[in-house]
């Protein structure tokens, strides 16, 4: 398992490793004991989410689960190549309002680590794009918060994305409105 930090503290990119041969390749792609070894100990999982895009360009964020509610979120590529990004919601963060983006190919198998007060989202670069992510809390429908994916200077490769009515009507990230404290 290789991890790799990114300019956003707490944010970390996991390479599981794959062991090929001529059928194909079996990787783990999540063993909390290796990650507890290699220094990572996230919180425990307790939803998987799994999500089909049909269309190239569909974009889905950014997303936050509103304290107590909040998830972390060990995001994941079944099929595709989804660019996958992060913003640090954490008011009074050094890195407040910042955002990482990464591409996630089932090709290599990377995933994207994004603690809670982050947001979240992705964008297809593909049809048929699948995203599988563990959540370290349940889902709650009234916690469900949306910012609007093209209110943060973020380069998503995009202009017109197709995108949910919520995301359609989520409001613009504004300065001190998170409902992350810094120690979400
Ligand atoms: C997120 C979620 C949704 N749902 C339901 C609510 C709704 O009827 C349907 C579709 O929900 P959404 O439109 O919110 O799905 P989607 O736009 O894919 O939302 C997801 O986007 C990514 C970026 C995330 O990070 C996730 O946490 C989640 O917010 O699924 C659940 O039952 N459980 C869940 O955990």
């Amino acid at each position: 398992m290789q991890i790799d930090p990114t300019p956003l503290p707490g944010v970390v990119v996991l390479t599981p490793a794959r062991h090929g041969d001529d059928r194909g390749f079996f990787s783990e792609s999540w063993n909390r004991r290796t990650l507890r070894e290699a220094g990572l100990d996230l919180p425990d999982i307790v939803q998987d989410n799994h999500s089909m895009s049909m269309r190239a360009g569909t974009l889905r964020g950014l997303h936050y689960p509103a304290p107590p509610h909040a998830q972390g979120k060990l995001v994941r590529c079944g099929r595709g190549s989804p660019f996958d990004v992060a913003v640090d919601a954490r008011r009074g963060s050094p890195t407040y309002g910042q955002w990482f983006g990464t591409e996630l190919s089932f090709a290599d198998g990377r995933q994207l680590w994004i603690p809670a007060g982050f947001l979240h989202g992705f964008v297809t670069r593909a049809p048929e794009t699948e995203v599988i992510y563990k959540c370290t809390a349940h889902y709650d429908r009234a916690a469900d918060g949306a910012v609007a994916w093209d209110s943060l200077g973020i380069d998503w490769g995009v202009r017109d994305p197709v995108l949910s009515e919520k995301d359609r009507a989520a409001p613009a990230f504004a300065d001190g409105t998170s409902p992350f404290a810094s120690d979400a």
